[in-house]
């Protein structure tokens, strides 16, 4: 039997989008495998008072099975509810790079409220044609997608692709009509994971293609992924804890902030999330190489994740004090 989102407590991202856009403002989009990030992302955005997008990959599904990963999402709406004094957040659950219609609709009758298929790599007539049914299935339901135009380079799914391929602002106005999806990601030089850039390059995102799309799509809500910025001071403490991380530098925070202000309503983020819990975890093993309680270092971990999305929400997105907005 067929769940719907709306019996869950969750929400679809129509109305987030709308407030985001108006506000200036981006909703963060955050993934989790786990109930310890689950519970970072749920308390970051509760004590900011942030509307939430809750990220399912492919490697989220295998690691710890789809249907697992949604009753905790249905918990967090419970959880967010307890820790909030009975208001809860906004709380969106969301497929990250859906591969394909089957996928996508196991997540929309399972309950998730958002599901993003990922075409992108196809001929664009092909990614049109799927998004397209996606699209059609999904809104029987209320359900939003996302679509994507244009190649981020980095590791995406296993499948590396080495050079950006920029999304064409001439094409997302048709996409966007014959496919009817509700937001459009788009490579504009952000990219997937924690190797982005060398130190010493100096990584700017295509702000201009942004606004050419912008004005080909006015008030249409666009996505960036691969947003992590790869924050120097955690690689340091991973290092100086017998991580051998390779040197590398991510999005620059300032440019994220300029691009939440934009149609920009939708900024995702993995990978930082990925180092703050990894270098709290290496710094108690190094400190304290008795422990063994797996609660005495992902209780730190999850503490970093969560300081680290309060963080982004007050000082990159904006979106922090933007939960009971009318
Ligand atoms: O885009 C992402 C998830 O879809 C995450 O990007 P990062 O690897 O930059 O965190
Ligand atoms: O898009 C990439 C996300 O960071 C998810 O990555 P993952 O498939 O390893 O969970
Ligand atoms: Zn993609
Ligand atoms: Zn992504």
């Amino acid at each position: 039997m067929a769940v719907s989102y709306k019996d869950l407590g969750l929400v679809n991202t129509r109305e987030m989008f709308a407030k985001a856009m108006k506000g200036h403002y981006a909703i963060p989009a955050y993934n989790f495998n786990n109930m310890e990030q689950l519970q970072a992302i749920i308390q970051a955005c509760v004590e900011t008072e942030s509307p939430v997008i809750l990220q399912v990959s492919k490697g989220a599904r295998e690691y710890a099975n789809q249907t697992l990963l949604r009753y905790l999402a249905q918990g967090a709406v419970e959880y967010a509810k307890e820790i909030s004094g009975g208001k809860g957040i906004p709380i969106c659950l969301h497929l990250d790079h859906g591969p394909d219609f089957e996928t996508c609709k196991s997540c929309i009758d399972m309950g998730f409220s958002s599901v993003m298929i990922d075409g992108s790599h196809l001929p664009y007539e092909e990614n049109v044609a799927e998004t397209r049914k996606v699209v059609e299935y999904a809104h029987k339901f209320d359900v939003t997608v996302e679509g994507e135009l244009g190649v981020l380079a980095g590791v995406e799914d296993d499948v590396k692709a080495e050079h950006h391929t920029y999304t064409q602002p001439e094409e997302v106005e048709d996409f966007v009509k014959r496919t009817g999806v509700d937001s459009l990601a788009i490579a504009i030089g952000t990219s997937h994971g924690a190797y982005k850039f060398k130190p010493g390059d100096d990584p700017k995102i295509r702000l201009d293609i942004l606004a050419e799309i912008e004005k080909r799509i006015p008030g249409f809500p666009i996505v960036l992924h691969g947003s992590s910025s790869v924050p120097q001071d955690l690689v340091k403490i991973i290092n100086e804890n017998g991580g051998k991380l390779k040197d590398a530098i991510g999005i620059g925070e300032d440019q994220l902030r300029a691009a939440s202000k934009s149609a920009v309503c939708k900024i995702n983020i993995d990978s930082d999330g990925r180092l703050a819990m990894t270098a709290a975890i290496r710094k108690v093993f190094n400190e304290k190489p008795a422990e063994f309680d797996p609660r005495k270092y992902l209780g730190p971990a999850r503490t970093a994740l969560k300081e680290l999305y309060k963080r982004k929400n007050v000082e990159v997105l904006g979106s922090a004090g933007h939960a009971y907005d009318k």
